[in-house]
């Protein structure tokens, strides 16, 4: 995979490493639908009018129509009730052109997120938030995994080469969307791994110490340089929209231009971001060739 560099630092290009795997992809849709005569189907619910959520439900609609899938879009009112959602859902898991449901987050507060991620089918639950994927992931099984920790994996990987046995991997945030099962991954990885959070008191020190450190908190330029040891990967999960004189921007949870001595790191936007939707239309993949019962190559 394509890397630029900022002074000595290698800038990890997920944008491309996605659009790779997209193709990649593309090429296993076609071969499934040889061997079945059937296309592998995404649904995406979206409640509310989030702007962010919007932007991330039509950039997961157009990849998946141009992975050669079929995409069910639903869009409901910001005041959509609990059992109508849930009604949905429960449509979309015996729906046999449905191989994939996800929920977009976050929900209206009105709305039990919980309940409704624990409504879709283990089998389609493409996000791999359901309690079952989420304990099949922390024992070893297999399961469908979280988009972005999976994502922020292939480019550790692709880094770091294949093995990441035995580094330190420090990850700032405990979301169980990804701090959590971030962690689950690089244990599997036999990596030693540290989860830093709010209540953490040393959490600079911590990161001193990494191999590997994942910041997935939210809050713009968090990291600074000093927090990171020479040599380290670092991977930037966060996405905070600032005003920068008068323009609206992304930045990352790190403060990009201090990490000089990194040896490398994904930028924000074009990092951790793409992965997270090439590696939903990977899940949904996964998906239909389990419940088509054939391999996934
Ligand atoms: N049901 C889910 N909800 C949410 C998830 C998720 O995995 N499942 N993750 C995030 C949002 N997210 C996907 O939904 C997501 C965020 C960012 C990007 C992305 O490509 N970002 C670009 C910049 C795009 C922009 O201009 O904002 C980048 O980083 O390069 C894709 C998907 C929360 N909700």
């Amino acid at each position: 995979m394509g890397m630029d560099r900022i002074a000595g630092t290698a800038v990890i290009d997920g944008k491309r490493f996605a659009a790779e795997l997209l193709e990649d992809i593309k090429l296993r849709v076609e071969s499934a639908r040889q061997r079945t005569g059937k296309v592998p189907g995404l649904a995406v619910v979206l409640v509310g009018s989030d702007p962010a959520s919007a932007v991330y439900v039509g950039s997961k609609h157009r990849q998946t129509v141009a992975a050669g899938m079929h995409s069910f879009k639903y869009e409901l009112a910001t005041d959509t009730g609990q059992a109508e959602l849930m009604a949905l859902i429960g449509r979309l898991n015996v729906d046999p052109d449905v191989h994939g449901i996800l929920v977009q987050l976050p929900l209206p507060a009105h709305l039990d997120a919980a309940a409704v991620i624990q409504e879709i089918n283990p089998d389609k639950d493409v996000d791999g938030f359901h309690i079952s994927n989420a304990g099949r992931l922390s024992t070893g099984q297999p399961a469908l995994v979280p988009c972005t920790p999976l994502g922020c994996l292939m480019l550790l990987k692709d880094r770091l080469g294949q093995s990441l046995s035995g580094l330190h991997a420090v990850i700032i945030g405990k979301s169980n969307i990804v701090g959590k099962p971030m962690a689950q991954l690089l244990l599997a990885e036999n990596c030693t791994v540290t989860i830093a959070h709010s209540r953490t008191k040393n959490t600079p020190a911590l990161c001193r110490a990494a191999d590997i450190l994942v910041v997935a908190v939210g809050r713009p330029g968090l990291v600074r340089g000093d927090w990171i040891k020479p040599g380290a990967v670092v991977i930037d999960v966060g996405i905070n929209r600032i005003e920068v004189d008068g323009k609206s921007r992304i930045v990352g949870d790190v403060a990009f231009e201090e990490a000089g001595h990194a040896a490398a790191i994904t930028p924000v936007p074009g990092g951790v971001g793409p992965m997270t939707i090439a590696c939903l239309l990977s899940n949904t993949l996964t998906a239909f060739c389990r419940l088509n019962a054939i391999s996934a190559d």
